[in-house]
């Protein structure tokens, strides 16, 4: 540590203490996403993947990237995490995945087609679901009525496909005249969650689906993922929740400023201790 002159000030060029283990820590972290991207790369092609972003460049600005070559797979039959510091860029990359935000560099592949640029109903109509962090329900419409929606591209077979729905989510029935926008806040995600489900979608997006949840409808929630998961569905979330998210599923991504960071099962990133001093520390704590 630099030594501090008489009233607390350092000498000319030095580094407070505080900034020098900030900018260690930076360093670290740059090292570890110059060899993550690279590792990354290494994943193979499209036709090895049900869905892989290569390399993912996109951003909201014109000339200001958030994701600066990101790059994730997902096999049939996972779940896969997506966690990082806030601001990382983990809402942004399931956006792009879902046409929400264009592809400025890389690509997006769904059973080896490219899927950059196509438009959000698209990618419901191949088997794509989202489900948003916020605003998820029509408030103003019943349970009913926003599963309807959620099988606009397929009215006929809403029957059918609401009872198999509210199989996995029985609320839906119980309370199908119920205005979404009585619903507390967890009873909502899972209208929002039956909803994407509605097309019966072979990948499901969740954009932080416990964000603002209390502890037991968090856990409801992550129940619900995997009861989802084991029916066919492979899935990609996002989670503020980092260390119980990374206990359920399959395999984990870190971000860290729009790039790769970590990858590994949601076991080994657990155990790992760069992860943990790096991003589960105060991410876990949440
Ligand atoms: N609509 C937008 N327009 C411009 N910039 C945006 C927009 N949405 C997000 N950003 C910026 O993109 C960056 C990444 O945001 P993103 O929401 O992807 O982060 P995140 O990793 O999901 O973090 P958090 O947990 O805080 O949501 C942030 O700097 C954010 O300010």
């Amino acid at each position: 540590m630099a030594d501090q002159g008489e009233n607390g000030e350092l000498p000319a060029g030095e580094i407070p203490a505080e900034a020098e283990d900030a900018s260690t820590v930076q360093g670290q972290r740059e090292e570890v996403l110059e060899q993550a991207r690279a590792e990354a790369l290494a994943v193979g092609g499209p036709e090895d993947h049900l869905l892989l972003a290569k390399d993912v460049v996109a951003g909201y600005v014109p000339g200001v990237n958030i994701l600066n070559g990101c790059t994730l797979t997902l096999s049939e039959g996972e779940v896969v995490a997506i966690i990082g510091p806030n601001g990382a860029g983990k809402s942004t990359l399931i956006k792009t995945i879902f046409g929400l935000i264009p592809v400025r560099g890389g690509d997006v592949t769904l059973r080896a087609s490219s899927i950059a640029g196509l438009a959000a109903h698209s990618l419901v109509e191949r088997g794509v679901g989202y489900v948003p962090q916020s605003q998820n329900v029509f408030p103003s419409l019943t349970i009913e009525e926003n599963l309807q929606m959620g099988a606009f591209l397929r009215p006929r077979s809403f029957a059918k496909r609401f009872e198999t729905v509210a199989g996995l989510f029985p609320l839906l029935a119980d309370r199908r005249r119920a205005k979404a926008g009585s619903l507390s806040g967890g009873e909502r995600q899972m209208v929002a969650m039956g909803r994407a489900l509605m097309m019966e979608p072979s990948v499901l997006l969740l954009d932080e689906p416990t964000a603002g949840l209390s502890p037991i409808f968090q856990e409801e929630v992550f129940q619900r993922v995997k009861e989802v998961n084991e029916t066919g569905v492979s899935v990609i979330m996002v989670e503020q929740n980092a260390r119980r998210c990374l206990q359920i599923c399959d395999r984990g991504y870190v971000l860290d400023q729009g790039r790769n960071a970590y990858t590994g099962s949601g076991a080994d990133l657990l155990e790992d201790p760069n992860v943990i001093e790096l991003y589960l520390g105060t991410l876990a704590k949440a």
